[in-house]
């Protein structure tokens, strides 16, 4: 817990203002997406067609910012930036103005009142142009006036003045109407939001060098650019713009922590050395005994741990001895495969039942979290497209979670050829089955398990199959209990490439439906057999979900159908695998309220299979 604020690359103070991160003033400070200008002590927000304006205050928590819009030109009723137009935000930058303003536009054509915003008697702006005495003196001989409240959008990005419409503008924020007008320039200014930040770009890890406990990684959303993302046990921090150590978020908690280890520590040194005179004592007197004694006891704890949560016993606690005989010592012909968590290994049992092995890798500190999330969550869950947990193991070097086993390889490796030799490739209809069974699982986990579950890891290797080729959804190990109230869970990017909801860099949430997301791709990958991510296609078709939308929109679909499946179909396969491709396509919406829920899409890939079977 000793690092938990590092890197910080915030901007020095502009005269008295504070620079938050992500503003910066320079090439070396803040994210150079948020560029302001610090020009001998006043802090200057730079818009389109060369118009300028001060800064005068910032929120970094709300990331909000209040800039000072031009004032008129005396007499004329002409903003001071009526040569660029008014306010143009670069929309290609992520500022927008919010709905906090209120605009009133003077100096206006007649051709506003056939615009719809509100340029009647009724008007704001009416009582501004009569009740301001600067505004009754310049703008008062032409009548027609505006007001309009500024909606907030993303889209949100200019004031506009300019002939034929209306020449001057004054802005508002959270403006009181109710009040009388001379007290209205207390609420003068226009106010401006950030988009929170992604991670800081890169293009090799030196470039993180500044972002402690990040590595530069390819951004799974745009892959030609690479991003220093937050390492293991760290999550990015949109607002300080630094990884977090997730143990102890805020220095005070570190100091709390290492506080409470200190003291801890000792009471464990003092308890150690205590217990070590006892052992030692014992050791010389009964050494076998004991050691079995203590397995014992030792084994009794971690199964009341496991059991704590439980309505009903369903998770048991292997022996090392039982481990270490089911896979031969672990031999490497026993090793299935290796994944983030670590390795997985095919063992025997006595009784002749055959299990999967995870092992936590060497040095990952994570496993023990890990294991007891996944054990707990694991005990409360039973679905047959969900691979059963039986139990776990502690009492080797490294932690171990046992698993029953899926004999029949996983989804990727039958869809991307691994196993074309050993294993016929999946017929249309199987592959509906499996997308069918998978989407039940996961509406499982979203709509029945209390509390919610979110997979956060749905790809096609986590897509077991069986002896039947029914599917069953494995690796929990990113998964976390979602608070029972909550709605979504915060996270570090732990979803994998191509897989990875994009809503995720707006807000760093991940939901149900970026779980929805996720299958979407895995529902392209059923339909085109190709890689989720291939760095063999061309460069702005890496990603599959990228490449299959666009091609979806241009009515392509058949091009992009893996041939297997496409040869010698009917009409009507043909008209469920649009289906399934337009199913696709609603899952992989960019904005998540437009994605359909689990239970809906499992229904969905129910009707299309109702069809099939019935033509
Ligand atoms: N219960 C199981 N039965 C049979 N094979 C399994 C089982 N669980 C995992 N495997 C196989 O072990 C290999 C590694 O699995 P693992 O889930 O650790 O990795 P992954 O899915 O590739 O990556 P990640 O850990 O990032 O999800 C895969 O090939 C998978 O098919």
């Amino acid at each position: 817990c000793n690092i938990c604020i590092e890197g910080t690359v915030t901007c020095p103070n502009c005269g008295n203002i504070t620079i938050p991160y992500p503003l910066s003033t320079g090439p070396s400070c803040g994210d150079q997406l948020y560029r302001v200008r610090c020009n001998f002590g006043t802090l200057f927000f730079d818009a389109l067609n060369g118009s300028s304006y001060v800064i005068t205050s910032i929120d970094p928590q709300s990331q909000r910012l209040v800039i000072r819009p031009s004032d008129w030109v005396d007499q004329a009723c002409l903003s001071a930036d009526y040569r660029s137009q008014g306010i143009f935000l670069d929309p290609s930058l992520p500022f927008n103005i919010t709905s906090s303003n209120t605009v009133v536009l003077m100096n206006c054509s007649t051709d506003m009142l056939s615009v719809a915003i509100d340029c009647t008697s009724t008007s704001v702006c009416q009582a501004y142009l009569r009740d301001n005495p600067l505004a009754a003196a310049s703008c008062s001989a032409s009548p027609v006036c505006c007001s309009l409240k500024t909606g907030g959008s993303q889209n949100e990005h200019r004031i506009r003045v300019r002939q034929d419409r209306c020449s001057a503008y004054q802005s508002f924020i959270n403006l009181d109407t109710s009040l009388p007008v001379s007290k209205w320039a207390a609420f003068s200014g226009l106010e401006l939001e950030w988009e929170l930040p992604q991670e800081p770009l890169c293009t090799s890890q030196a470039d993180c060098q500044n972002s402690a406990n990040s590595t530069c990684l390819v951004d799974p959303v745009k892959v030609m650019q690479k991003r220093c993302f937050c390492q293991s046990g760290f999550l990015w921090d949109p607002i300080t713009g630094v990884c977090y150590n997730v143990k102890c978020p805020s220095p005070e908690d570190c100091k709390k922590q290492s506080r409470g280890t200190l003291i801890g520590g000792l009471t464990i040194s003092t308890m150690v050395v205590l217990v070590g005179f006892a052992a030692l004592f014992v050791v010389h007197r009964q050494r076998e005994h004991i050691k079995e004694e203590g397995q014992l006891i030792l084994s009794k704890m971690h199964e009341d741990i496991l059991n704590a949560n439980c309505s009903s016993k369903v998770a048991m606690i292997f022996t090392g001895k039982e481990i270490t005989r089911a896979t031969s010592n672990f031999s490497r012909e026993n090793l299935l495969g290796a994944g983030g968590f670590g390795e997985v290994f095919k063992g025997t049992l006595d009784d002749g039942t055959v299990i999967a092995i995870k092992r936590a890798k060497l040095g990952n500190t994570k496993g023990i979290d890990q294991i007891l999330n996944e054990v707990r969550i694991l005990c409360q869950v039973n679905h047959r497209s969900l691979v059963r947990l039986l139990g776990c193991c502690m009492d080797l070097e490294l932690p171990l979670l046992i698993y029953e086993y899926i004999p029949y390889g996983n989804l990727f490796d039958h869809l991307h050829g691994a196993y074309i030799c050993k294993w016929a490739p999946l017929t249309w209809y199987r592959r509906l089955i499996i997308a069918h069974q998978t989407a039940e699982g996961l509406a499982y986990l979203h709509i029945s398990a209390v509390p919610p579950i979110f997979h956060r890891n749905i790809k096609s290797s986590n897509i077991l199959l069986d002896e039947k080729l029914d599917a069953k959804v494995s690796d929990f190990g990113l998964l976390r209990l979602a608070e029972s109230n909550a709605t979504h869970v915060m996270t570090c990017a732990q979803g994998i490439l191509g897989y990875l909801d994009p809503e995720y860099y707006l807000n760093f949430q991940l939901t149900d439906k970026s779980d929805v997301y996720s299958f979407g791709v895995v529902l392209l990958e059923l339909l085109t057999s190709e890689k989720a991510i291939d760095f063999n296609r061309d460069e702005e078709d890496v990603n599959l979900a990228i490449h299959i939308k666009k091609i979806l929109k241009e009515e392509r679909l058949m091009d992009a159908i893996d041939p297997v499946i496409k040869e010698g179909q009917t009409k009507l396969e043909f008209e469920t695998m649009k289906a399934l491709g337009y199913l696709a396509l609603s899952c992989l919406d960019e904005r998540r309220h437009n994605r359909p829920n689990m239970k809906k899409v499992a229904d969905e890939i129910g009707y299309i299979i109702s069809i099939l079977r019935g033509g």
